[in-house]
């Protein structure tokens, strides 16, 4: 075995550690090493207690009070401490040699689209430390509600794809959601907005036409826009989206595999076809 770590990337609240602990739990039982690294500074509470916490060498609550600084450039201050102090992260991965990491990270979007602090720590671990490293971006399914949230985070992974220059998979979270149907919840207003199971297949999937003649019956107005949007998605093809169920064994297992196939990605073989969930779930839940 090699020394790998996924991160566990996207905007707050999107799942990431909720996911952490359903990765680890599941990876353990069937008999895997598998532990918990926190590079949130700012974590309050762990569902899972991390064997690697950034808080033990820096927190973002004592970083503001003492340098006075906002929450967002306390965040830079603790990445670039982080940097600083690598003989610790040294310290730290040298009891986990050959290990399965899941790097829970913080969920400002940020870090992964505007600045280089997370590509340089990733880029540590590579080179410095020999981790074959591979990223999940997740995103929640009420991305899907309408399409201009759609695009808005469509556009937030791929600037983390192309910013962060690792393997990666587009993850939609809390399915779960949508097949209950919860008053508030997107899958209420999906069926306001008359969309079957099988619609959703182009959004996890994503059809070009089918999406622009959506967003331009929206947002007429913004034609040529939505034309380009559509078009960079389409000319990258590197958007499409792994449902996620936490209320499902199977589809935890699946995206498990799904990480060690984009891990091995380029090591020995190419990465497999992830299984997709059946959409015969939503087409039932619309009924
Ligand atoms: N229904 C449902 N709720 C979920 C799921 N995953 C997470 N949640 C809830 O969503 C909220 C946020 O989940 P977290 O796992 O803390 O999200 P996070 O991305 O780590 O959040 P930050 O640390 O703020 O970036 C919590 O209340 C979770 O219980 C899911 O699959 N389904």
């Amino acid at each position: 075995m090699g020394k790998y770590a996924c991160m566990l990337t996207g905007p707050a609240g999107a799942g990431k550690s909720t996911l952490a602990a359903a990765l680890i739990t599941h990876a353990q039982a069937s008999g895997r090493n598998v532990h918990l690294f926190n590079l949130d500074p700012a974590a309050e509470r762990f569902e899972f207690a991390p064997s690697i916490d950034i808080k033990e060498l820096i927190s973002l609550e004592d970083v503001m009070t003492e340098m006075e600084l906002g929450p967002n450039g306390g965040l830079v201050y603790c990445f670039e401490y982080l940097m600083d102090n690598l003989d610790w992260l040294s310290e730290q991965l040298s009891e986990y040699n050959d290990d399965y990491l899941i790097i829970d990270c913080p969920g400002q979007i940020e870090l992964y689209t505007h600045t280089s602090l997370l590509s340089r720590f990733i880029n540590t671990l590579s080179t410095s430390f020999n981790y074959r490293v591979m990223a999940c971006y997740l995103l929640e399914s009420n991305f899907i509600d309408d399409v201009n949230k759609y695009f808005a985070g469509t556009l937030s992974a791929m600037s983390s794809m192309v910013n962060l220059e690792v393997p990666m998979i587009n993850v939609l979270s809390k399915v779960d959601l949508l097949k209950k149907g919860e008053a508030g919840s997107s899958r209420h207003l999906i069926a306001r907005a008359g969309r079957t199971g099988k619609d959703l297949e182009r959004f996890l999937d994503p059809d070009p036409t089918l999406i622009l003649s959506e967003a331009n019956s929206h947002n007429p107005k913004f034609y040529n826009l939505n034309k380009a949007i559509v078009q960079l998605i389409e000319d990258f093809s590197l958007i499409n989206f792994h449902p996620l169920d936490l209320t499902s064994e199977d589809s935890v297992g699946d995206l498990l595999s799904h990480i060690d196939n984009c891990m091995q990605y380029g090591e020995d073989e190419e990465p497999k076809e992830p299984k997709d969930m059946d959409m015969g779930d939503f087409a039932e839940a619309e009924e």
